[in-house]
């Protein structure tokens, strides 16, 4: 049932356009407006002090990302946030680079205590640091080689954040700390295009918008990436990152059009940080 019913969402972003507010980095502005738009989301960027609070609470989310900070983005955030919070909206967390400087972990880390963040998406390392690990967990596979198990490592950030983590990456990982969703899907390539992760996060925004079920809106949004992903390579990304980025966009326009197969998103139960299949 639950694929079923997130087939049904990107329907809802069309016929009901939501507003998600982004404070963004300047790098990924453009791309983020033009891939809301294509899933049929209507994207808003302010940042200014005077503003936010008033177009945070007129928003179906609000989208917090850290990629080109400062600290007029950190109060604007929070100013943000809190408004968001007042009016019930959901509000998503992209640490960018959380980690990478005392600045960014600090900026992250003060966000995360003044503002209730719904879900946090961000890659295994940023994570990771948000809860004071220096690097992202590893595992070792069957054959002794060492693989990352971002599944156990998203359901302590989930305990230990008190919100929805998900990690994305060869296999994208969201959970709430009990339940979680392993998606397969994506293409490499996606990494040679900036932005993609963050898009990802505005996507999931304009998921959470329509769907009280954070969970199940991250996961559908995941898969649904995801699936345009690959739909895009398919058609035009083999021949490099600048036409994958143009055929990702129109795939992105398609996602109503996309099927979420059953075995790109599988359920687990998640006990004490150790994931096994439902
Ligand atoms: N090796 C990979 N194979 C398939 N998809 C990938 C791979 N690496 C990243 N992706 C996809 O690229 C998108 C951006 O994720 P990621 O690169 O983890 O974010 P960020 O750019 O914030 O680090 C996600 O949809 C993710 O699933
Ligand atoms: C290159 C760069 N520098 C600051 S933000 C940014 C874009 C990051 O985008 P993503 O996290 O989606 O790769
Ligand atoms: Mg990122």
């Amino acid at each position: 049932m639950m694929v079923s019913h997130m087939q049904l969402l990107p329907h809802f972003i069309k016929q009901r356009r939501p507003l998600v507010h982004n404070i963004t980095n300047v790098v990924v502005t453009n791309f983020t407006a033009n891939g809301l738009l294509a899933i049929g989301a209507s994207p808003v960027m302010a940042y200014a002090r005077e503003e936010v609070a008033d177009m945070a609470r007129m928003a179906g989310a609000l989208v917090l990302n850290l990629g080109t900070l400062s600290a007029e983005l950190v109060e604007a955030a929070i100013l943000a946030g809190r408004s968001a919070n007042l009016h019930g909206i959901p509000v998503l967390l992209d640490p960018v680079g959380a980690g990478a400087t005392p600045f960014r972990t600090r900026s992250a880390l003060e966000i995360l205590r003044e503002v209730r963040i719904a879900m946090v998406r961000g890659n295994a390392a940023e994570v990771a640091h948000l809860i004071g690990e220096a690097a992202a967990i590893k595992g070792v596979d069957a054959d002794g080689a060492e693989e990352e198990t971002p599944i156990d490592l998203a359901a302590r950030a989930a305990h230990r954040i008190g919100t929805i983590v998900a990690i994305t990456g060869k296999e994208d990982v969201i959970t709430d700390g009990t339940k979680s969703y392993v998606i397969r899907g994506g293409h490499p390539i996606m990494t040679r295009v900036t932005g993609t992760g963050c898009l990802l996060t505005s996507v999931m925004g304009a998921f959470a918008a329509v769907e009280p079920d954070l969970l199940t809106a991250g996961a559908a949004a995941l898969a649904l990436y995801g699936a345009a992903a690959t739909r895009a390579y398919d058609a035009a990304g083999f021949r490099g990152p600048g036409s994958f980025q143009t055929a990702f966009l129109d795939a992105l326009s398609e996602m109503d059009q996309i099927p979420v197969e059953e075995e790109a998103v599988i359920c687990h139960r998640v006990s004490a940080g150790r994931g096994f299949l439902q």
